[in-house]
């Protein structure tokens, strides 16, 4: 595994930044009603254009209009399931990217299998989830309660180049990215391995905070670059958290400070405050 050097790290987010500040992308998320209208408003607020359409008659029209698809198995449905997949279908013909945050599947057979005919199927370029639906997917044993992360599961510092290692080998068979949320979250395509040690707890006590940064590396998946990509949403979304958390006098205004934060944050936020963990 290697790092890249921190001047292409910073151009990569810069141009990111740029891609989107000057295209304005459509985001296509086919996701759940818990959290779907915090996702489209989180895409709105960093500066991109969310659609939700889901059903399985409009699903692949509506796709060909966007930069990039997002489909989310939380609180699985059959209609959603098949919108998901003639959307995917779709945009594998026209060359959209596709990410799958794969809530759920440390505890369901359902979407285990649901997730793993997807990414066989159409390819996904970022396979995002928790860290225990990460290491269900990757047959790892796994510990997940519901939609929630294990706490034997959760990577930290010490146990960062492991976690790197085994979703590294999982991305590398896929040819994908995999982003596993948590205290530190991982990014890898089995070459490159970042781990991003922002955040706070508070995050987790917040329903969707998982779900948003899906969204929110999709919209910067629409430079093609996922796995910078996925690091930036990471760092951008752990640092929102941390600077939410300081004002928050409980979760009503973490909600809302969280949603100020990141759509205010800049790339000198984020350069200043990222917490990286390398692997070099
Ligand atoms: N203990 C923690 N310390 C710091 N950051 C955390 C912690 N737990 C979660 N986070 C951050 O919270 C965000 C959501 O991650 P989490 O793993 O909780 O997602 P999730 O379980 O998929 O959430 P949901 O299902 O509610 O959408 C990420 O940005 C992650 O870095
Ligand atoms: C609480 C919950 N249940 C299914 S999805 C979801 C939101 C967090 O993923």
């Amino acid at each position: 595994m290697k790092m890249e050097n921190e001047n292409n790290l910073y151009e990569s987010f810069a141009s990111i930044l740029r891609h989107v500040e000057e295209t304005k992308p459509l985001i296509h998320c086919i996701t759940h009603p818990i959290t779907m209208n915090d996702c489209a408003n989180l895409v709105l607020a960093v500066g991109a254009s969310p659609n939700m359409a889901s059903h399985p008659e409009e699903a692949a029209e509506f796709v060909s209009l966007a930069s990039v698809l997002a489909v989310n198995l939380g609180n699985i449905a059959d209609d959603r399931m098949e919108g998901m997949q003639r959307a995917a279908a779709r945009a594998n013909e026209l060359g959209i990217p596709i990410l799958i945050d794969a809530v759920g599947v440390s505890c369901s057979t359902l979407r285990r299998r649901f997730a793993h005919d997807f990414i066989e199927a159409y390819h996904p370029a970022v396979i995002k989830g928790n860290s225990s639906e990460i290491r269900a997917l990757c047959g790892l044993d796994s510990h997940g309660s519901g939609v929630d992360a294990g706490a034997a599961d959760a990577v930290t510092a010490d146990t960062f180049a492991a976690a790197a290692g085994e979703f590294g080998a999982y991305a590398a068979a896929h040819r994908a990215v995999v982003l596993a949320s948590g205290p530190v979250d991982v990014v890898t395509d089995g070459v490159r391995a970042c781990g991003i040690a922002n955040g706070t707890p508070v995050l987790a006590k917040l329903t969707g905070t998982g779900c948003m940064l899906g969204v929110l590396t999709a919209v910067y998946m629409s430079a093609h670059k996922p796995w910078h990509a996925a690091v930036l949403a990471a760092a951008a979304m752990g640092i929102a958290g941390e600077q939410a958390a300081q004002e928050a006098k409980g979760m009503g205004s973490f909600h809302v400070g969280l949603f100020d934060a990141i759509s205010n944050v800049t790339l000198a936020d984020i350069w200043k405050e990222k917490r990286f963990l390398l692997i070099q």
